[in-house]
């Protein structure tokens, strides 16, 4: 099994997962699978009794969630997504199923039973394929299960009710969660992890490789409307019998090995066990479905850009529904190419498209409107006039290294209100969503005064000041920044535990605090502004005081995906780089700082926080 073959095939279609699971969430899309969440309101309230086996029951759960959220989306907007995947989990100890405990009492019921014995993790799932002719809604199901056995070992009362103090158990089947606090009670696990948490993923992806090359008729169920008949055929399910999704088939240059597909497509292409058209006996490589999706992937981060820049979700979420050539109107375009744009849009999961017209999807309302308190617009702005010259020249930057023409571009010092304001709404939405995760990678609560140096529009300084009610921080930033960031300020949540004073860091007397916070500043600059800078932070810090910086730290291994930015950053500043976890503490234990300690804050930041010492 690869991967990103697997995966791929679902990459071209819709995808929502039916489930309210932050942990389910997490696992698919670590997997790399994109996908919409639209929690299942069906009640797990089937009878217990009526099934014979555990895991049947939690099949049918697991397909009942999953076809009411198709089945609900398909009469909002009389479209279905294209698969709806749902999952149930529950453990099961002497024919007993438990769920999730409904109070503290029902878990210690849960917890007690589970003390020292071993008991079945059932996860199953159902992947629903929906298909929509004449307004009417056909589903395919395909299901399954996973178990895995988990020990407990033997716990003491007092531990059981620490651990139901947590307030863990609640939202977990069988009243814990081995992930987290949970994973001390038990012993040991057989089978896979991620079922326990929620989500089989190894299962799943053999299911996709099974669905989406050779599809076995006895897994698959047809359902239309209520009824759940015997499927008879299993056409259009997979991509390679000619669903329409595969890219490489609307693709002139694509034809090779193709012409074969004008023949009797219910005979399987040429998979593990297959030959190939041409007789040769050798296999077709897996379809490289994600690298072809990374060569078009600098198309899509244009078609978002200018959709931004051309307003088009601030139109429709004011107005929409609106139909093609009455957002032309509004945005001043051709019709032609708005009608374009916007179809690009909903293939991208930016917009869906109705009867009535296109309309925002959730994901475009919150992040891709100029308004919204956590929009994305200005930050899609920002590496449209910005980044996305500077990237042209990667070449060269490459060849080169960091190159005096690709630094010139990059250092442009801003120049205008305008440009200075754009820059801070982009700094400012990426800050609203790391903000939270920065302020509780460490508890900080022994500090009564921070500064928070380079700290911009005050994001962070208001999630500090949320998270740590003694806490008072000065946001100290250069004065074109502090003239503006009343903009910033949000209505009626303002508190006058947070200041603001205009300096330069490296000029200017630093406000007195506690803790010092430099929350991607220290990238920017190279080794020797950094020591400068960081000496007169150290100067300025008592001895017991604190520093806390946040940047992505370079790791050893490859990267992931989220810190591509931050490992190309390294190319395209001149003055700046980023820096490995060795580098940053050898920097701060040179200013005198000790115990430096890492923190993860999500997958785009790091924080280190630091202790300054006495002077010798
Ligand atoms: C046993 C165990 C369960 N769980 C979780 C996984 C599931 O989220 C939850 C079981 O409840 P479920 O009803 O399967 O799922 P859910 O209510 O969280 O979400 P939805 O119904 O919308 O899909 O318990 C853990 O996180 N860790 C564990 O160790």
């Amino acid at each position: 099994m690869v991967l990103s073959p697997v995966i791929g095939k679902l990459l071209q279609k819709r995808v929502v997962l039916a489930s309210a699971s932050p942990r389910r969430r997490e696992i698919l899309s670590h997997a790399g699978l994109r996908f919409e969440v639209v929690p299942s309101r069906f009640k797990e309230k089937l009878d217990k009794a009526s099934f014979p086996t555990p895991y049947a029951y939690a099949i049918e759960t697991a397909k009942q969630k999953a076809l009411e959220v198709a089945r609900r989306m398909h009469q909002k907007d009389l479209r279905a997504p294209d698969v709806v995947i749902g999952a149930d989990t529950i453990v099961t100890i002497g024919g007993l199923i438990l769920e999730k405990p409904v109070d503290k009492q029902d878990a210690y019921r849960m917890l007690s039973r589970l003390n020292g014995k071993e008991h079945s993790v059932f996860t199953g799932v159902a992947i629903v394929h929906c298909c929509t002719t004449d307004a009417q809604l056909d589903l395919e199901v395909s299901e399954f299960h996973e178990e895995t056995t988990v020990k407990f070992s033997e716990l003491s009362e007092e531990l059981l009710w620490e651990y139901i103090d947590s307030g863990e158990p609640m939202d977990k089947a069988g009243g814990y969660g081995i992930q987290a606090l949970g994973g001390m009670l038990v012993e040991h696990v057989r089978g896979d992890f991620l079922n326990v948490v929620g989500f089989p993923l190894n299962h799943f992806c053999k299911k996709l490789v099974e669905l989406y090359s050779l599809p076995r008729r006895e897994d698959l169920r047809r359902v239309k409307h209520d009824s759940i008949p015997p499927v008879d055929t299993f056409e259009n399910l997979s991509d390679v019998e000619g669903s329409g999704s595969d890219p490489a088939q609307g693709d002139d240059g694509g034809g090779h090995g193709r012409a074969e597909a004008d023949g009797d497509r219910t005979q399987a292409p040429a998979g593990p066990q297959g030959t190939d058209s041409h007789g040769t006996g050798e296999s077709p490589p897996p379809f490289p479905a994600g690298l072809l999706e990374l060569i078009d992937g600098f198309k899509a981060s244009k078609a978002l850009f200018v959709a931004c820049k051309l307003n088009v979700f601030d139109v429709l979420k004011v107005d929409g529904p609106l139909k093609a050539v009455d957002i032309a109107g509004k945005i001043d375009a051709s019709v032609c190419g708005t009608e374009r744009l916007l179809d690009v849009c909903v293939a991208l999961g930016l917009l869906e498209k109705t009867d009535r017209g296109y309309r925002n999807t959730e994901l475009a309302d919150v992040h891709l409107a100029s308004d919204g308190e956590y929009s994305l617009h200005s930050l899609a702005m920002h590496s449209n006039d910005h980044f996305w010259s500077l990237f042209t020249d990667l070449e060269l930057a490459v060849r080169e290294g960091a190159s005096a023409a690709f630094g010139r571009k990059a250092e442009e010092p801003v120049q205008s209100k305008h440009k200075t304001l754009q820059f801070m709404r982009a700094m400012h939405g990426f800050a609203m969503l790391t903000a939270r995760q920065v302020a509780t990678a460490f508890d900080l609560s022994q500090f009564t005064s921070a500064c928070d140096l380079g700290g911009c529009t005050g994001a962070l300084a208001r999630a500090l000041t949320q998270e740590y009610p003694r806490l008072k921080v000065t946001v100290f930033d250069l004065p074109e920044v502090i003239e503006h960031v009343t903009c910033f300020q949000p209505e009626g949540r303002r508190t006058d535990r947070i200041s603001f004073m205009p300096g330069d860091f490296f000029k200017d007397d630093l406000p007195e605090a506690d803790l010092y916070i430099l929350s991607r500043i220290l990238h920017e600059w190279p080794d020797d502004k950094v020591c400068e800078l960081l000496s007169r932070v150290s100067s300025r810090c008592k001895p017991g005081g604190g520093i806390l910086v946040a940047e992505k730290i370079l790791e050893d291994k490859p990267a992931a995906r989220g810190s591509l930015p931050a490992s190309l950053n390294l190319l395209v500043r001149t003055q700046g780089r980023e820096r490995g976890l060795p580098e940053y503490r050898g920097l701060l234990e040179r200013h005198g700082f000790r115990d430096v300690r890492l923190a993860h804050a999500g997958d785009r930041l790091d924080v280190m926080l630091g202790t300054r010492a006495s002077p010798p």
